[in-house]
């Protein structure tokens, strides 16, 4: 993992177990949204996932916000295996049925086209093993520059919380 004066060493790597996970599941081993990679079919990457209940929006239907988060990370590993170090640039949903909690999904998530630092990619979600889509996502993902996350901690070191704040001049 980086640390504070290298940020821009991060990059992920597969966990203990073999999984490749975002900072934030690594050190759990563990997928907090429910997704497990499940190998590849022609052009696709193919993943076995579970909303788990506590992620509902409706009853018994999975909150959008926990769909955009799937496929923000199911994209992101389709590009993962040829560039390490990427960021989202934009991503678009679409949900076209709800999502049931509780039940096995299937997402595929493909590269669409790569050129220099863009790549487009793009994922749909079904009920398992297969189905009519319940939600499709688009993405362009961006390789990193080597010096992103430096960039991001100068910028914001200009900027600190309001209660961090000089006060104002009398
Ligand atoms: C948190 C990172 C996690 C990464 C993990 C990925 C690996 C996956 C791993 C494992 C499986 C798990 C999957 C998890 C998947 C999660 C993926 C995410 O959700 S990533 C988080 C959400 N996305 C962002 O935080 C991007 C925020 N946006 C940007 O940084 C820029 O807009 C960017 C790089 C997308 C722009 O790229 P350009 O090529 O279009 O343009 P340019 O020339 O680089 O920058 C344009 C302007 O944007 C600002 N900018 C760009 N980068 C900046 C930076 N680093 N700091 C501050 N400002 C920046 C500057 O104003 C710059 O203009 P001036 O250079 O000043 O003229």
């Amino acid at each position: 993992m980086a640390d504070a004066h290298d940020a821009d060493a991060f990059a992920i790597e597969p966990s203990a177990s073999g999984r490749l996970l975002c900072g934030g599941c690594a050190p759990d081993d563990v997928c907090r949204l429910g997704v497990e990679a499940a190998g590849a079919r022609d052009r696709d990457l193919r993943f076995d996932v579970v909303c788990a209940h506590s992620w509902h929006g409706g009853p018994d239907v999975a909150h959008g916000g926990w769909i955009a988060a799937v496929f923000d990370d199911v994209l992101a590993m389709a590009a993962l295996r040829t560039e390490p170090r990427l960021v989202t640039k934009s991503l678009a949903v679409e949900y076209l049925r709800p999502v049931p909690v509780e039940r096995p999904l299937t997402v595929l998530a493909r590269i669409d086209a790569h050129h220099g630092r863009r790549w487009e990619v793009s994922a749909r979600m079904t009920l398992a093993p297969t189905g009519p889509p319940l939600a499709t996502a688009r993405a362009e993902l961006r390789t990193r520059r080597p010096d992103h996350f430096a960039r991001h901690r100068d910028w914001l070191v200009h900027r600190p919380p309001p209660h961090q704040a000089l006060p104002p001049e009398s």
